[in-house]
């Protein structure tokens, strides 16, 4: 399975945001709007259900409502990388195999969270979603909001099975994404995962990239990967800094996912609020977001010509 694992999946892949009605509940035809949106803006795919899908919040039934709205949108036309860790191994298991059942691409999982666990309790909970399907797995570190490090033994454990096809690096140190590769070698799959560091994150060997921002400007991180590709190195640090002063601006708000939320409702994309305790933004915002979207909108326009 693994000799062209990079080549066949490589790229740039929205952490795609789930949409709710009115009344917080998912809502599938939004789901479905979102996710056609995305589709002719050159990137490779979408992860659905991650930090930014918010699928830690849902129940497993909402989480599969939610794929199968991608599934029936997208399928075939974007490759599609399914978030399925839960707390308990029995709901990661049960999400793996109706990811599957739906045709996705990939499954992919954190470690549980709350109890402080020891590497093999990780381990396992991975192991039986990875034997619980025939699909590739991609390990998703995300030490800040899990407490728990991926280290370069169990990495090499686990990427000696064929259906252990990567890592997305949602750390924040570029050295450790390095060690992911070399640990991983060639025919491994890294994803940066900080948005603001994905230009270093692919000098340092990230094979492309999995962020939530990209939801509002995927147009940026395609070109700021086409760049990056063609060497052009300066002009991406420009670009790179451009959408980082972006980023920074969405950080000032109550919750990062509100205010990307609010910039697709303003292009006629709605999603809903971000579901609690995620805060939504307040019409105190809405002037600065129309303001933040005209900015992302030039941006695109300067670098893109779109
Ligand atoms: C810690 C965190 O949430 N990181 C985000 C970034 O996209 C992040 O939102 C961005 O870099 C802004 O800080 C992603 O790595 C997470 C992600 O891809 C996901 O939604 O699963």
């Amino acid at each position: 399975m693994k000799s062209d694992i990079v080549s066949q999946y490589k790229g740039i892949y929205i952490a795609m945001y789930s949409a709710y009605d009115e009344a917080g509940n998912v809502d599938k035809e939004r789901v479905k709007k979102l996710a056609r949106y995305y589709v002719g803006k050159g990137i490779k795919g979408l992860y659905v259900g991650g930090s930014s899908g918010e699928g830690i919040l849902q129940n497993a039934a909402e989480r599969k409502q939610v794929l199968e709205a991608v599934m029936e949108e997208v399928k075939g036309e974007l490759t599609i990388i399914v978030h399925v860790g839960a707390n308990s191994t029995r709901e990661s298991v049960e999400l793996s195999k109706h990811a599957e059942a739906c045709g996705a691409d990939i499954i992919s999982a954190v470690p549980s969270i709350y109890y402080r666990l020891p590497e093999a309790a990780v381990e396992t909970h991975w192991q039986h979603m990875i034997d619980s399907t025939n699909l590739p797995f991609i390990i998703y570190n995300i030490p800040q909001t899990t407490g728990f490090t991926l280290s370069t033994s169990l990495l090499a454990k686990l990427a000696k099975q064929d259906k252990v096809v990567g890592v997305k690096m949602s750390g924040e140190s570029t050295f450790e994404l390095q060690q992911y590769k070399e640990t991983g070698g060639e025919n491994f799959l890294v994803f940066n995962g900080p948005d603001e560091q994905f230009l270093a994150g692919r000098i340092m060997g990230a094979d492309g990239g999995i962020g939530g921002t990209y939801g509002v400007m995927p147009e940026l991180f395609v070109k700021l990967n086409t760049l990056f590709m063609e060497n052009h190195i300066e002009e991406a640090q420009v670009l790179q800094t451009k959408i980082n002063g972006i980023i920074k601006k969405l950080l000032g708000y109550p919750s990062l996912y509100g205010a990307c939320k609010h910039i697709l409702s303003l292009r006629g994309i709605e999603t809903g609020a971000p579901r609690l305790p995620l805060l939504p933004v307040r019409p105190e915002h809405h002037a600065s977001l129309a303001e933040l979207n005209r900015e992302i909108e030039e941006t695109v326009a300067q670098h893109t010509g779109a």
